[in-house]
């Protein structure tokens, strides 16, 4: 069977680095298109989501040991082989002859006349232990953690000493993490009767309302989920909706909610007693919304199609504003790791001219003593503090409210009390920011 879960991570692989489909959109749909067994999924998984995470260092092996360039190996040819690669030297659960055999066979069905050269170019892979030589310690942590260079060049910029730490948090194997929709049932009582169920399962260290799943199975198909008391989150993202302090009869807008994460969390801490906005720019996405909402049977989520950039004048001054703003995501490659192949500089530069216009639109529907939430989900101090400064900077009659989660070693605060989560193996990377309007 395992055969076949490998067909189905190239032809899944392909799909992402040929066709530029989004990697768990990708993973998703093949997993829900054929019938594999739990085991053999979590081979497709491991496969498609560790050959991208390691892509950069594979590719390099690939190269030296190829007497063709890789840029003229032919495509499916050469997904075979990043992800027997892949597999010879990041996985041990299957030996190293059956891995080169398999790809093989698969490179014969592609094309016979390629199966000599995909056998020659893995034993030698299989064999080469060599560490290059690298002209600088950013080199060697491209090479080591398996990132572009210019991303690497990035974080240690803007994050000096702590770049290596970001580099192993966003190659972690992602935690399971749910909110306990505390509305409904306490944290303590979920994670006895998960317990219960043959769970095991721990609190999460920052946020009051997260669990982290260490075993048991698939919580997806537990009654606690089905039921609405659970909502899978990263703990990143529960920090967010508590920042506005949602009260009964409250009004808040979530700007960029879909798929409502945030959005059913306000409504949960409000006692499902306030209004809450939920927008987003895509029609499809509206209806994930609508359905997470329905599923905790939140009443208080108004779900609709807006563009953030566009003002909607009857609700200026309506109340408190959660602007979750499009980014550049690296905070998110541990679960998207083809965001490092993705991205680029100049995307990069291009995204806070779209954040401050957002900003500039989400300040008018705050009210007097209500709160502008700033969060992204990325790395970069441009998209993140740099915009929130320009926008002090801009409209004085907001201030910087501290940001206080205590202490834990993976969360910087800036001076204004920003807060900078790095990622761990339970974390996205992930900025907040709150700003209140005197
Ligand atoms: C970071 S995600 C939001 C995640 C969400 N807040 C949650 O917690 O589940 C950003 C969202 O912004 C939406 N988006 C992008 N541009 C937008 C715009 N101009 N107006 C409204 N939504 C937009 C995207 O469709 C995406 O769903």
């Amino acid at each position: 069977m395992a055969a076949k879960a490998r067909k189905v991570a190239l032809e899944t692989l392909v799909k992402i680095m040929n066709e530029g489909a989004y990697s768990n959109i990708a993973l998703d749909n093949a997993l829900s298109s054929v019938n594999l067994k739990d085991d053999d999924r979590a081979l497709v998984t491991e496969l498609v989501y560790g050959t991208l995470k390691r892509l950069v260092t594979i590719d390099d092996m690939i190269a030296r040991n190829s007497t063709t360039p890789l840029k003229k190996i032919e495509n499916l040819v050469l997904q075979i082989l990043r992800m027997s690669a892949y597999q010879l030297k990041y996985l041990d659960r299957i030996p190293d002859y059956a891995v080169v055999s398999e790809a093989v066979e698969l490179a014969r069905e592609v094309n016979p006349r390629v199966a000599g050269f995909v056998n020659a170019v893995l034993r030698s892979v299989t064999r080469d232990d060599t560490v290059p030589r690298f002209r600088s310690k950013l080199e060697r942590m491209a090479y080591e953690h398996s990132f572009p260079l210019w991303m690497v060049m990035h974080f240690s910029r803007n994050y000096k000493s702590r770049t290596e730490e970001i580099l192993e948090g966003l190659n972690e194997r992602p935690a399971v993490t749910y909110r306990v929709n505390t509305l409904r049932i306490s944290r303590d009582e979920v994670l006895r009767e998960l317990e219960n169920d043959g769970f095991r399962a721990e609190p999460t260290s920052v946020s009051p309302f997260g669990i982290i799943i260490k075993g048991g199975g698939s919580v997806a198909s537990n009654r606690f989920f089905s039921e609405g008391l659970l909502t899978v989150q990263d703990e990143s993202s529960m920090l967010a909706a508590p920042l506005l302090e949602p009260v009964e009869g409250g009004i808040y807008l979530d700007l960029c909610s879909a798929p409502g994460g945030k959005a059913t969390h306000i409504a949960e801490l409000s006692g499902d007693k306030a209004r809450v906005l939920a927008y987003d720019i895509y029609e499809a996405k509206i209806r994930t919304i609508k359905e997470n909402a329905g599923r905790l049977r939140l009443k208080g989520i108004e779900a609709g199609l807006h563009d953030a950039g566009e003002p909607i004048p009857e609700l200026f001054g309506a109340g408190s504003v959660l602007l979750d703003a499009p980014c550049s995501g690296l905070g998110i490659i541990r679960k998207k790791p083809d965001i490092k192949h993705t991205k680029t500089q100049e995307e990069l530069d291009g995204l806070p001219a779209l954040q401050r216009r957002l900003m500039d639109v989400a300040r008018l529907y705050v009210k007097k003593g209500g709160t502008l939430v700033y969060s992204t989900c990325t790395l970069n101090p441009s998209e993140n503090e740099e915009n929130v400064r320009w926008f002090l900077e801009n409209n004085p009659d907001f201030q910087a409210e501290r940001i206080q989660l205590g202490d834990h070693p993976n969360l910087l605060y800036s001076e204004e009390g920003f807060i900078t989560v790095l990622p761990t193996s339970t974390m996205d990377g992930f900025f907040l920011s709150k700003l209140v309007r005197k």
